[in-house]
C-alpha cells in the first residue's frame, strides 16, 4: 500500500486512519471525491470513501465512482465507510466493486483487520492471476516467461493496465525491453486489432518530431510541400507509443499535454482542431522527475505521463533469466539463419552470469547475433563472443577467488588475466606476427615477446 485517499470530512477518523497505515508513501484527505482530484497526477493505491459524502448515493452512483477512479488506477482497493443506519449503503457499496467496509463508531482495531483483508486479497488475486495466466495471449508466452520477482511485478502491473486506457510511463535503461512491453500492452488491451504507431522521438531531429505526431499543412515551413497526416491520426482507435518522450521540446509538450488533456490538437501551421483518441504509452531512460523538477520538461506533462508507471528491471538484476532469455534468442536465430546451432560451448553461461550487461536485452540479442553469424560448428564458442563478456567473466572469477588477498595483489591478478587473453586474441588475429600484432597495441616487438613470455603464451600456436 503507498498512496491512500481519505474522502471524508471528519478529521478524527481520518487522523485515526493514518495512525494505522504504518509504512505508506502519501496520504491525502478530502471532502469530496471530484474527476480533478483522482486525476492530477497522484497515483491511488486505496480509498477509504465515505458514503455519507457522495453526490449520488445510490448502487449506481458508488459504481461509477469506483469505475472513474479504476479507469485511472487499475490496481486501486476502496474500503467504503458509512454511519450504522446507513450500513445497506455500505454493504451496496461492496457489491458494486468495493472491497470492505467499515461502519461508524470506527475503533482502531476494525481498522487494522479491513486493512489486513484488503492485503491479502491483493496477494491472493496476484497469484491467482498470476498462476492462471489465461489472461496472456499464447504468441507472447515466451516473452513473459520470468523466474524474477521485479520482471512478475512488471507483468502484474501490465496485466492490469493493459485492457484499461489509461496513459503508461515506461521507464528502464536502454534496451531493458520499453519498446516490447508497449506493444505487449496494446496486444491485450481492448484495441488490439486497431494500429500500433510508434515514434523514437530522440531518433529524429527535434524540429521533426512536432510535425511527425500532429502533422502539417502544407505550406507550414520551408520544405513542407503538401499535407502530412501525423503518428496521433493514425493511430485513431489504437495505441501511440514515444518512445524517449523526455527529449521532446517545450512547443512539443505543450501540444502533447493538451492531447492528454482533451484529445484535441491541431496539425503544424493548421488551424482546425482535430481528434484523437489513441492511447498513449511513454518510455523513457531519463530521470523525468528530476527533469520536471529542474524545469526542462513540464511539471503539469510529467504528472498526466505519469499515472502509471512500470518501471523495467535492467538485465544484470535479472540474470536468473539469463537461460531462458538464450533458448529464446537463439530459437529465433535459427528460424532467421537455420544453422543448426543448438546452444553454448561450457563456460560461456557462467561468463553471462558474471557480465555486467550495460546494454540489457538487446545487447545480449545482439552478441547472440554475431556470434551465431561467426559460427561454423554446433555450438556458439568463447572465441566468438567479445572480449568484454569472456574477460570480464574472467576478471569477475579472479576478484571472487582473491576475496581474502590485499588489493594490489588482487588487482594483480585480474591485470594478468587481462593481459594474458588481450595477447592471445591479438596474436590470434594477426597470426602470430610479432610486429604487427605489437603495432596495433602500440607497443614494442620487444615488449610484446616479453609479455608474451611472461604469462606463457606461445605466438607460434597462431601461425597457420
Ligand atoms: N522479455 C523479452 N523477451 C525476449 N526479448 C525481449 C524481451 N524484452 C526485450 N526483448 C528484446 O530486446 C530488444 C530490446 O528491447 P526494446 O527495444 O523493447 O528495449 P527498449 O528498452 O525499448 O530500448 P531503448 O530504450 O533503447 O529504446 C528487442 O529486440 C526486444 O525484442
Amino acid at each position: 500500500m503507498k498512496d491512500v485517499l481519505i474522502v471524508c470530512k471528519d478529521a478524527q477518523i481520518s487522523r485515526l486512519i493514518h495512525s494505522k497505515l504504518g509504512r505508506v508513501v502519501t496520504v491525502r484527505t478530502v471532502s469530496d471525491i471530484s474527476l480533478a482530484e483522482i486525476d492530477n497526477g497522484h497515483p491511488i493505491d486505496l480509498v477509504f470513501i465515505d458514503v455519507v459524502e457522495l453526490a449520488d448515493k445510490t448502487a449506481a452512483g458508488f459504481e461509477k465512482i469506483v469505475r472513474e477512479v479504476r479507469r485511472l488506477h487499475p490496481l486501486v482497493q476502496f474500503i467504503a465507510m458509512a454511519p450504522k443506519p446507513m450500513v445497506r449503503q455500505a454493504v451496496m457499496a461492496v457489491r458494486q466493486g468495493a472491497d470492505d467496509y467499515l461502519t461508524y463508531p470506527i475503533d482502531g482495531e476494525e481498522i487494522d483487520l479491513v486493512l489486513k483483508s484488503v492485503q491479502e486479497n491483493r496477494l491472493k488475486d496476484q497469484e491467482l492471476d498470476y498462476l492462471r495466466d489465461q489472461f496472456w495471449k499464447s504468441d507472447w508466452l515466451d516473452i513473459i516467461h520470468t523466474k524474477n520477482q521485479s520482471m512478475r511485478n512488471v507483468l502484474e502491473r501490465v496485466r492490469s493496465v493493459a485492457p484499461t486506457i489509461a496513459t503508461v510511463l515506461l521507464l528502464g535503461d536502454t534496451g531493458t525491453g520499453k519498446g516490447l512491453m508497449a506493444r505487449l500492452i496494446h496486444r491485450h488491451s481492448h484495441r488490439s486489432d486497431g494500429p500500433f504507431v510508434s515514434l523514437h522521438c530522440g531518433a529524429i531531429p527535434e524540429t521533426l518530431v512536432e510535425s511527425e505526431l500532429f502533422g502539417h499543412e502544407k505550406g507550414a515551413f520551408t520544405g513542407a510541400d503538401r499535407r502530412k497526416i501525423g503518428k496521433f491520426e493514425m493511430a485513431q482507435e489504437g495505441t501511440i507509443f514515444l518512445d524517449e518522450i523526455g527529449t521532446i521540446t517545450h512547443a512539443t509538450q505543450i501540444k502533447l499535454l493538451q492531447v492528454l488533456q482533451d484529445g484535441t490538437f491541431n496539425r503544424v501551421g493548421g488551424k482546425d482542431i482535430l481528434h484523437t483518441n489513441a492511447r498513449i504509452i511513454g518510455a523513457t531512460n531519463a530521470d523525468l522527475e528530476k527533469m520536471a523538477k529542474a524545469g526542462s520538461f513540464r511539471k503539469d506533462l510529467y504528472y498526466r505521463l505519469n499515472v502509471f508507471p512500470i518501471e523495467l528491471p535492467a538485465l544484470r538484476d535479472r540474470k536468473e533469466d539469463l537461460p531462458h532469455l538464450v533458448t529464446l534468442f537463439l530459437a529465433n536465430l535459427e528460424k532467421k539463419y537455420g544453422k543448426a546451432i543448438t546452444g553454448l560451448e561450457s563456460g560461456i553461461a557462467d561468463a553471462m552470469q558474471d557480465y555486467s550487461w550495460p546494454g540489457n536485452l538487446r545487447e545480449l540479442e545482439n552478441i547472440l547475433e554475431r556470434a551465431y553469424i561467426l559460427e561454423s560448428g554446433s555450438l556458439l564458442r568463447s572465441g566468438s563472443f567479445p572480449d568484454t563478456l569472456i574477460i570480464g567473466s574472467k576478471i569477475v572469477q579472479a576478484a571472487n577467488e582473491s576475496k581474502s588477498l590485499p588489493l594490489s595483489q588482487a588487482r594483480q591478478i585480474a591485470i594478468d588475466e587481462f593481459e594474458r587473453t588481450y595477447l592471445e586474441n591479438l596474436l590470434k588475429k594477426h597470426k602470430g606476427r610479432i610486429n604487427v600484432s605489437a603495432k596495433e597495441a602500440h607497443i614494442t616487438a620487444r615488449q610484446l615477446s616479453r609479455l608474451a613470455a611472461k604469462h606463457g603464451v606461445d605466438k607460434t600456436k597462431y601461425k597457420s
